[in-house]
C-alpha cells in the first residue's frame, strides 16, 4: 500500500512542528552560550589587567594543559567529542591571550 499525499503532508507538518520546537531550544542554548562567554571574557579581562600590571606573561601553557585535560574528561563524560572540546577551548584561550597582549601593550608592558 502506497503512502498517500495526505499522509506525506501530515508527516511533514509534524516534522516541521518538531523542528520548530528543537530550534527554540537551540536558540535558548545559543543565548546561554553567549551569556556564559561574555561572563568568561569579563573575568579574563580582569586577569589581563592583573597580569599586565604585575609583569606576568599573557600565556600560561602549564595552566592550559591542566584546563585541556579537565575539559577533555568533562566532554568525554558528557558524550561530547573531546577533540572538539579541546579545539573550542584553544580557540577561546587564543583570543584571551590576544586581549591580554593588547592590555599589556596599552599599559606599556
Ligand atoms: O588563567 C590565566 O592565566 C589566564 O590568563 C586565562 C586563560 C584562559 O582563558 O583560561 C588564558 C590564557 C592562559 O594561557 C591560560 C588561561
Amino acid at each position: 500500500m502506497s503512502v498517500s499525499e495526505a499522509e506525506i503532508q501530515l508527516g511533514q507538518s509534524r516534522a516541521l512542528e518538531e523542528l520548530k520546537a528543537l530550534r527554540s531550544s537551540i536558540d535558548n542554548i545559543d543565548a546561554a552560550l553567549v551569556h556564559m562567554l561574555a561572563e568568561r571574557f569579563k573575568c579574563t579581562q580582569k586577569v589581563g589587567v592583573l597580569k599586565a600590571t604585575n609583569d606576568l606573561p599573557a600565556a600560561d601553557p602549564a595552566r592550559e594543559k591542566i584546563q585541556i585535560e579537565r575539559l577533555r574528561q568533562l566532554a568525554s563524560d558528557a558524550q561530547l567529542d573531546p577533540d572538539f572540546a579541546e579545539k573550542f577551548l584553544n580557540f577561546i584561550v587564543r583570543e584571551v591571550i590576544r586581549h591580554h597582549e593588547a592590555i599589556a601593550a596599552e599599559t606599556g608592558n
